[in-house]
């Protein structure tokens, strides 16, 4: 045991058994509790820099914070990787890789057999959520990575307090087993991202149950996040009657101090922190953050259904984040006490990624380590380069983050990256058919994940690679929480896109950003009554001048280009919709396709 593992075991009986066992198959040196105390946290990053795998910034620049680069192999999510092992292949549904369960854990098992050989295994306790919750949902992530650790101690409320209450509640937690796959057998040197070729990122969703295996990034290693806030948390929330969304979570104030709380699904990397941290551009509106990634929503007594960010940090896509862009998140991260994966060093010290800043810097350490000027021809940063971030840093961070039981909402935003088709705003008419629009979610595919970029594809409520289980059945999870509640009390939901594209040039027609609260407020006036709006095929989009454009550079005809809904990429969207909700076979439920008729009828008006 190092001096820094002030624990050295517990006296929960059930996690006590599981990491003896882990230890008895991984074969590390030693095994060290997470206090999570400061002291501990800085000894591992002190450690980290020995090994190479950190680069400590300049304390002037960003304080206590670390520039890290991967192995070039493992720089995203590996969603050809990942499996939902249940029981019936099933009920994993064909939106997700499939094993049963005793044939993927006895190749797991093999595969971890030793393979935290001359490293130290890490015990993380942690609770995603607030640890006064009614319900704490407690996790414990075993891992052979200082960087997890530290890494965790930024995106989750981890160590001593929560095993005491683990302890006190004798409390039952979901396994979390990670190893890098990169076992130091005979004295072999480790190198500064240990990774394994080999990749397994599996989910148990019966016994809740996380094994990863030969990758230490992102959402492959921080088992809290999508793994278990998703993946695991969307099947314990079928059963419980609640919901786990990739979603944002917004509150606004409009000029008159009317407060409303603002929920939006967009695929990974597109745009939901940018969203959530939002600087609106009109005069007299006020935004604060309560989440940038995940959403856990329950109903409350009231009737509404109430959300919450069970994560504690903010794990953001660097490049495109700036002083014009998101100068909330550049506030964020200049308070230091972050890591920087996969952007590049500066000269003196400080990180650079592609946005940051108009002007490039002369000189640059890339991401792969390489010399980097203007005319090097590449991108410094890797396009899903991160930052990791406490939370609690962004100025804009609302008070009721800290509210166990979360926000009432009042509107769900679902939205996706397309160049054409989908217009900037439209309304749904009821809760159903939000559904619909959520269920044929589309968006082109970013470097979020590890495959080509840019092409169109269907991404259910932005939960594609995250649903735990059928996505049928998951489809019929929303239809199922609609019917439980009153529909006045119903979120009213929209769909945005910000990403469309003229058609003549290829120039984004909405500016986007702090813009985009422009769009907000006609779904607050929506929300309130006063907003004006027309229907089409689709949905209710703003009547003309009903959107405020007020100090915009932008002519009515390209507000209407951006508004359009247009015949012809309808008919083309309206097959592809078809195409895709026949994959859902018999599961699809009748209201889909209900939902789909009216459409279907609605375009041929
Ligand atoms: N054009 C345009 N780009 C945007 C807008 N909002 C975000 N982006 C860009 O989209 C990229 C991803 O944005 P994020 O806000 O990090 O996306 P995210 O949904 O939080 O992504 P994950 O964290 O991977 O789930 C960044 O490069 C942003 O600069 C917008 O309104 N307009
Ligand atoms: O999970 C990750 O690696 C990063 C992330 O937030 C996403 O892909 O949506
Ligand atoms: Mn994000």
């Amino acid at each position: 045991m190092t001096a820094t593992s002030a624990t050295t075991g517990t006296t929960n009986a059930a996690l006590q058994a599981w990491v003896d066992e882990v230890a008895a198959l991984t074969t590390p040196d030693k095994v060290v509790w997470i206090t999570g105390s400061d002291e501990e946290i800085q000894g591992l990053n002190d450690e980290l820099v020995a090994a190479g795998t950190f680069v400590k910034l300049d304390e002037s620049k960003k304080p206590n914070s670390y520039w890290a680069a991967s192995d070039p192999s493992d720089v995203a999510r590996v969603e050809d990787r990942t499996f939902i092992a249940s029981e019936k292949e099933e009920d994993a549904g064909f939106t997700n890789n499939w094993m049963a369960p005793a044939e993927l854990k006895g190749i797991m098992t093999d595969l971890y057999k030793g393979c935290m050989t001359g490293r130290t295994m890490y015990v993380i306790p942690f609770v995603m959520g607030h640890l006064n919750a009614d319900q704490p949902m407690y996790g414990v992530e075993i891992t052979d990575s200082a960087y997890v650790v530290v890494s965790m101690k930024i995106m989750a409320r981890i160590g001593e307090p929560v095993l005491r209450a683990m302890e006190e509640q004798q409390a039952s937690f979901v396994k979390c087993l990670h190893s890098v796959g990169y076992p130091l057998t005979d004295g072999k040197a480790d190198v500064k991202w240990p990774c394994s070729d080999t990749k397994y990122i599996a989910h148990f969703p019966e016994t809740r149950e996380i094994w990863s295996y030969g990758s230490g990034y992102g959402g492959n290693a921080l088992l809290g996040k999508k793994c278990y806030a998703l993946r695991i948390a969307s099947a314990m929330a079928r059963d419980e009657m609640w919901m786990a969304e990739h979603m944002l979570i917004l509150k606004l104030t409009s000029p008159t101090g009317s407060k409303h709380y603002i929920a939006g699904a967009f695929p990974s990397a597109c745009g939901k922190t940018n969203l959530a941290m939002i600087d609106p551009t009109l005069e007299g509106w006020e935004a604060e953050m309560v989440g940038d990634d995940i959403a856990w929503m329950r109903f409350g007594k009231d009737g509404r259904l109430y959300a919450v960010n069970p994560e504690f940090g903010l794990f953001g896509v660097a490049p495109g984040t700036g002083e014009n862009t998101n100068p909330n998140a550049m506030r964020t991260v200049e308070q230091g006490n972050s890591i920087f994966t996969n952007v590049a060093l500066t000269d003196d010290g400080d990180v650079w990624w592609e946005g940051m800043t108009d002007e490039k810097p002369a000189h640059l350490t890339d991401w792969k380590g390489n010399d980097w000027t203007p005319e090097s021809g590449v991108v410094s940063s890797h396009p899903n380069s991160r930052f990791c971030t406490p939370a609690k840093q962004c100025p804009m961070m609302a008070d009721e983050y800290d509210e166990p039981n979360g926000v009432p909402i009042d509107a769900i935003l679902f939205g996706g990256r397309r160049k054409t088709t989908v217009p900037l705003v439209y309304e749904t008419r009821d809760w159903n058919h939000g559904v619909f629009v959520g269920a044929t979610l589309s968006s082109e595919t970013t470097a979020a994940a590890v495959g080509a970029v840019g092409v169109v594809r269907r991404d259910p409520m932005a939960m594609l690679p995250f649903i735990g289980y059928n996505a049928g059945d998951y489809v019929n999870h929303w239809l199922e929480i609609g019917k439980q509640a009153d529909a006045a009390k119903l979120p009213k939901i929209y769909q945005v896109n910000w990403f469309r594209r003229d058609r003549e040039d290829g120039s984004f027609l909405w500016p986007g950003f702090g813009d985009n609260a422009r769009v907000l407020k006609w779904i607050i006036e929506r929300l309130d009554g006063s907003g004006e709006g027309v229907d089409t095929p689709v949905g209710i989009v703003p009547a003309p001048g009903a959107l405020d454009t007020t100090g915009l550079d932008m002519t009515e005809e390209q507000v209407a280009k951006a508004l359009e809904v247009n015949a012809e990429e309808w008919a083309t969207e309206l097959g592809l919709i078809e195409e895709w909700l026949a994959k859902f076979g018999d599961k699809l439920p009748s209201q889909m396709s209900d939902e789909l008729a009216t459409l279907k009828a609605n375009l041929e008006g």
